[in-house]
């Protein structure tokens, strides 16, 4: 864990930071009062939360894991069958991690005196879950910044990303170091890649997630910790702290050796879980996410 003292830092070393908090070089006096409190928080020391009420939904319930095929046969089924659109399911995915994120890592716990989280998205839908969860971490008082280096040219990425910069969500213009992103954010949000992962890892996303390997703060990674086999997952992969399963877990979160596994997605129509004997277990009253472990 690291800890990085104030006294004598380099102006540098002050832009720089500034560049990744989203903070822009023009600062007013409101703006320096708030460099200030963020870099306040710079002086404190890195430690994970406790989740109170962990455990409380312990379970031997035998929740299907996936594989990679029926998790997208699922996806297409919803979208062809029961006619949803993707932006509805990913509202509700996005809402579903941020207040599985919420939950295990409450903003008034975190040990920064500002709750600061970044969130890399990737080019797919996973990314577009990882947008939806920003604007509702945003919502809930928390400070997100993105990384989207890779932005499909679609109206729903677009808008989504324009709904982030209206909420005054910063976008990065690189993926920071990783002793920058230690000192400077709670968490990472990894919503890179999703079931649709496979193969080698491509360019800039090789990198990044090497970036994330060297990285001490905790990441809570969406539907599955990128770069990892969607079935066999990877032991040489990010770790990632939380895993937020959407729908159903997948095969790879059997895995998965964090300390918070949340299920999120609550829009499976019964007829389709009856189909595919997901065996998903009961959501606590009007909860949309499940704490499987
Ligand atoms: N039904 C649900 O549960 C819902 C889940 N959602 C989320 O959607 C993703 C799956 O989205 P999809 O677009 O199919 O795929 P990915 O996001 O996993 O990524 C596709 C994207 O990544 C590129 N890619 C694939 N392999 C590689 C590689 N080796 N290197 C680099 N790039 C790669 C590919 O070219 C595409 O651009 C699911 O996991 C959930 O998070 C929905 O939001 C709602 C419904
Ligand atoms: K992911």
């Amino acid at each position: 864990m690291s800890t990085v003292q104030l006294t004598g830092v380099k102006t540098k070393w002050m832009f720089g930071l500034r560049t990744l908090l989203g903070i822009g070089f023009l600062v007013t006096s409101q703006g320096g009062k708030v460099l200030s409190q963020r870099a306040c928080s710079l002086s404190q020391s890195l430690t994970r939360t406790e989740l109170p009420c962990r455990a409380l939904h312990s379970m031997a319930h035998p929740v299907k894991y996936l594989g990679q095929k029926e998790a997208q046969g699922i996806d297409e089924e919803l979208f062809s069958d029961y006619s949803f659109s993707v932006d509805q399911l990913m509202e509700l995915a996005g809402l579903s991690c941020a207040t599985a994120v919420a939950k295990a890592y409450p903003a008034e716990s975190m040990v920064k005196a500002n709750p600061t989280v970044l969130i890399i998205c990737g080019p797919g839908n996973n990314g577009g879950d990882g947008l939806v969860c920003a604007r509702h971490l945003q919502l809930f008082g928390y400070e997100p910044t993105i990384l989207y280096p890779k932005r499909p040219n679609k109206p729903l990425f677009n808008n989504l990303t324009i709904q982030c910069e209206k909420m005054g969500i910063s976008f990065l213009s690189e993926m920071p170091e990783a002793k920058m992103i230690d000192e400077a954010y709670n968490l990472v949000v990894d919503a890179i890649f999703g079931f649709s992962f496979q193969g080698a890892v491509r360019e800039p996303f090789g990198a990044i997630l090497s970036t994330l390997k060297k990285t001490t703060v905790p990441i809570a990674s969406v539907d599955i910790p990128s770069g990892w086999d969607v079935e066999k997952g990877s032991p040489d992969g990010i770790q990632p702290d939380m895993l937020i399963s959407l729908t159903a877990p997948k095969q790879a979160a059997s895995q998965f050796r964090g300390r918070y596994h949340f299920l999120g997605g609550r829009f499976v129509p019964p007829a389709l879980e009856k189909k595919y004997q997901l065996n998903l277990p009961k959501y606590p009253s009007t909860d949309c996410v499940y704490q499987l472990t």
